[in-house]
C-alpha cells in the first residue's frame, strides 16, 4: 500500500512542471557558493538546479530541505536508482549494496578511523606531578565503561513510526542534544569546581583572577569536556615557568588536583589536571584574554544561530568518537568546529533565504554539513573568514598572512579575533577528518533510503543517528537543566566584559573581591529555578551578588531582542550587489516568535523533497537501494 502510494506520488510528479529557481536568484546563490571542488567523481546538487529565466519569483526548489509536513511525501524506492557506486580515493570505500552490508560495516566499525596511540607528545618531559591513583580515578568515572547501550538517547524515544524519514533523524538529533546537555547536578559540579580554583589562585596571588573560557564559558560541552582556564594577574607574568610549576605544586598540596601536567614549553604554556571532587579536566593557561573574548562573541553567534548548539555537539561526539577531536594529534578542535558550523549555517542556501526553520530540520542540515565538508568543500583553495564576526569564504591566495604549509590540503580558518591567526592549522589530519565526514554523509544517507524501504516493523528500536554517533558513558538522563541552575562560567565572563566596558561601569556591576566571594559562599544557593515551579523565581532574598547576576541576565535579553541588519548584501543575495561586503551583517535566524509562526506555516512540497532526496541519491552513487516491502 505504501508502495503504490509513492508511485502514484511520483508519477503525478512527472505531469508537473517543477518548480525552477528564478535565475537571478540563482546567480546570486550560487555566487555566494563558489566553494566546491572542481571533483568531478561528485555530484554538486547546487551545480545542477536547472534554470528557468520565465519562471515566477519561486526559490523554493533548492533541494536541500525537509518540511515539517509529516503527513506528504516519504522516500519513493525508485528515486535512487543509481547503479555505480563511485568512491574517490580519498573516501572510504563503502562495499555495501544491502541491509546486511550496511550492518557488517557498522559491527566492524570501519568508519573508525582510530590514531595510534603512540603519537609523541611534545610536552612529555615536562610532566612533574604524576602518578594517577588508579583507585581514586576509578571512583571518579564510576561504572563509565560499563555501557547501556550504543544509542542511549533511543530509549523510550523511538521514531520509527515517522512517516518523514528526514523527520525521524531531527527528532534523534534533539533527543541526544537533550540526552548530553548538562544536569543541575553537572553544572553543580563544574561550578563549585571553578569556584574553588578561583579562590585557591587568589590565595596564592592576590593580584590574580582565574577566567573561564572555552566550551564551559559557551555551554557546548559534553560530559566528558574539559573547563578551560586563564589565570590573569595585574603583573603579567604569570606565564613563566616558575609560576607554573607554583601553582601546581599549590593545587596539589590542597588537594585540588591530581594527575597534574606542566606543559611549560609549549607555545601557549599550560597546567592540565583533573579536579578530584567534580572529576572534569581543567586546563590552565596564563595571561591571554583571546579565550575569554571569543567566548563571549561565541555566545553572541550561538544566540543568532538556532540549530549551532544542536549541529556543534553532534560534530563533536562524531569526531570525538573516532578520536579527531583533538588539535594535539592533527584533528579538529571545538573552536574549529564551531566555526565551520557557524559559517555553514549562516551561509546556507535555505537558511540566508529563510526557507526553512533551522531547528525543524536539523537532520537535513547534518546531511548537509557532511556532504559539503566531506565531499564539496574546496580544501585547497578557500579560506573560512570571520571578518567582523560575520562568515564567509574567502579564496587562500587573498589571505595575505595565512602562514605557508607543506601541502595545500589544509584547513585554513581566520580567527575572529585575530585575523592572521589561522585557528585550525594544527589540524593537520584533514584527509581523515573530510573523510570521516563523507563517511558519515554516505552512511546517514543510505541509512534514510534503507529505513523509507522498510516496513514499520523492521524499524522498531533502530536509529539512524546511530550510525554515525556513538555515546558510550555512564546513564544519563535526558535532563537539560541550564535554565535551572547558573552556569557560574558565563555569569563570570559577562561580568568580566561589563567590567572591562566603561561604559557599563559602575557601582552596581563592579566585580569586586567581595562579590566573587558572595557567588563561592552561595555555591549551593546559584539556583535560581526550582524544579517543581520552573517559571518562579526562587531568588535568594536581597543577596547583592543574585541581583547583579539578575541585571545581567536581563541585559543579555534585551540584547537579544536589538535589530540586527541584513546579511544579504553579504551573501549576495540583496539588490546592491554587495556581496562579501564586510560591513553587511547576519539577520537574525527566526529569533522571534512571530518568524516561528510565519515559518510554521511554510510548507515544502513533495517535489522539492523529491528533489532533495535525488540529489542525495544521486551523491550517494549506492548501487543498489533496498526494495520496499510490501
Ligand atoms: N588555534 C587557536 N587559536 C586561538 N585560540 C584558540 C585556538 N584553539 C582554541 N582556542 C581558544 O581556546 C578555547 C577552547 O578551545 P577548545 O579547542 O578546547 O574548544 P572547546 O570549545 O573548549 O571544546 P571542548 O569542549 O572540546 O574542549 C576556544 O574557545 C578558543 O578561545
Ligand atoms: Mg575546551
Amino acid at each position: 500500500m505504501a508502495r503504490s502510494n509513492n508511485i502514484n506520488r511520483q508519477s503525478k510528479s512527472k505531469n508537473k512542471k517543477p518548480k525552477r529557481l528564478r535565475k537571478s536568484s540563482f546567480n546570486k546563490i550560487t555566487k555566494s557558493f563558489q566553494v566546491f571542488n572542481n571533483d568531478s567523481d561528485h555530484y554538486n546538487k547546487y551545480e545542477n538546479l536547472t534554470l528557468d529565466v520565465s519562471d515566477s519569483e519561486d526559490t523554493s526548489t533548492l533541494p536541500i530541505l525537509s518540511s515539517n509536513n509529516s503527513s506528504s511525501a516519504t522516500l519513493s524506492n525508485e528515486i535512487p536508482s543509481v547503479d555505480v557506486f563511485s568512491s574517490d580515493n580519498e573516501d572510504v570505500a563503502y562495499e555495501m549494496n544491502s541491509k546486511d552490508a550496511m550492518k557488517n560495516h557498522l559491527e566492524l566499525n570501519t568508519d573508525f578511523i582510530p590514531f595510534s596511540d603512540d603519537s609523541e607528545e611534545e610536552e612529555e618531559d615536562d610532566l612533574i606531578v604524576e602518578n594517577t591513583n588508579v583507585e581514586e580515578e576509578a571512583e571518579i568515572y564510576g561504572n563509565e565503561r560499563s555501557l547501556n547501550n550504543d544509542y542511549p538517547w533511543l530509549l523510550n524515544h523511538d521514531h520509527s513510526k515517522q512517516r518523514d524519514i528526514i523527520e525521524w533523524l531531527t527528532l534523534e538529533i534533539k533527543d541526544f542534544v537533550a540526552y548530553i546537555s548538562p544536569s543541575r547536578e553537572e553544572i553543580k559540579l563544574r561550578n563549585k569546581a571553578v569556584s574553588k580554583l578561583g579562590r585557591a589562585i587568589k590565595e596564592l596571588w592576590s593580584d590574580s583572577e582565574l577566567l573561564v573560557f572555552g566550551s564551559y564559558a559557551t555551554d557546548l560541552y559534553l560530559p566528558g569536556s574539559d573547563i578551560d582556564c586563564v589565570v590573569n594577574s595585574a603583573s603579567g607574568n604569570k606565564e613563566h615557568r616558575s609560576y607554573l610549576y607554583e601553582l601546581a605544586r599549590f593545587l596539589k598540596k590542597k588537594n585540588l588536583a591530581t594527575s597534574i601536567e606542566v606543559i611549560a614549553r609549549a607555545r601557549v604554556p599550560i597546567i592540565k589536571f583533573i579536579e578530584p571532587e567534580s572529576g572534569v579536566h581543567i586546563d590552565i593557561s596564563f595571561e591571554r584574554t583571546n579565550g575569554v573574548e571569543a567566548a563571549k562573541l561565541i555566545r553572541e553567534w550561538l544566540d543568532m544561530t538556532p540549530g549551532l548548539r544542536e549541529l556543534v555537539l553532534i560534530v563533536k561526539q562524531f569526531l570525538t568518537a573516532r578520536r579527531l577531536n583533538d588539535v594535539h594529534t592533527g584533528g579538529l578542535g571545538g573552536f574549529s568546529i564551531i566555526c565551520l558550523v557557524y559559517s555553514f549555517l549562516h551561509l546556507h542556501p535555505k537558511l540566508r533565504t529563510d526557507e526553512i526553520d533551522p531547528l525543524e530540520n536539523l537532520g537535513v542540515l547534518l546531511i548537509d554539513f557532511f556532504e559539503l565538508y566531506g565531499k564539496n568543500f574546496a580544501y585547497d583553495e578557500v579560506a573560512l573568514s570571520f571578518i567582523s564576526g560575520y562568515p564567509s569564504y574567502m579564496p587562500k591566495s587573498n589571505w595575505g598572512s595565512l602562514p605557508p604549509s607543506r601541502s595545500s590540503f589544509t584547513l585554513a580558518i581566520q580567527d575572529p579575533g585575530d585575523a592572521s591567526n589561522n585557528l585550525s592549522r594544527g589540524s593537520f589530519n584533514v584527509r581523515d577528518i573530510k573523510k570521516s565526514f563523507s563517511g558519515a554523509f554516505e552512511l546517514l544517507t543510505s541509512k534514510c533510503f534503507e529505513m523509507d524501504a522498510s516496513t514499520f516493523k523492521d524499524r522498531v528500536g533502530k536509529s539512524i543517528l546511530g550510525n554515525v554517533i556513538k555515546y558510550k558513558g555512564k546513564q544519563r538522563d535526558f535532563k537539560d537543566e541550564r535554565d535551572l541552575v547558573v552556569n557560574r562560567a558565563i555569569i563570570e565572563n559577562e561580568l568580566y566584559h561589563r567590567k572591562r566596558s566603561s561604559s557599563y561601569f559602575d557601582d552596581d556591576l563592579f566585580l569586586d573581591p567581595s562579590a566573587d566571594e558572595a557567588l563561592v559562599g552561595q555555591q549551593d544557593e546559584l539556583e535560581l529555578y526550582s524544579l517543581d515551579q520552573p517559571v518562579k523565581k526562587k531568588v535568594k532574598k536581597s543577596t547583592k551578588t543574585l541581583r547583579k547576576l539578575k541585571k545581567i541576565k536581563q541585559e543579555a535579553q534585551k540584547k537579544e531582542e536589538k535589530p540586527q541588519k541584513s546579511i544579504d548584501s553579504f551573501m549576495g543575495l540583496s539588490d546592491d550587489e554587495n556581496n562579501g561586503d564586510s560591513d553587511s551583517k547576519p539577520k537574525p535566524q527566526h529569533n522571534t516568535k512571530e518568524d516561528k509562526r510565519a515559518l510554521q506555516t511554510k510548507t515544502v512540497d513533495a517535489q522539492t523533497r523529491r528533489d532533495y532526496w535525488l540529489s542525495k541519491g544521486q551523491t550517494l552513487a549506492s548501487p543498489t537501494i533496498p526494495k520496499k516491502s510490501t
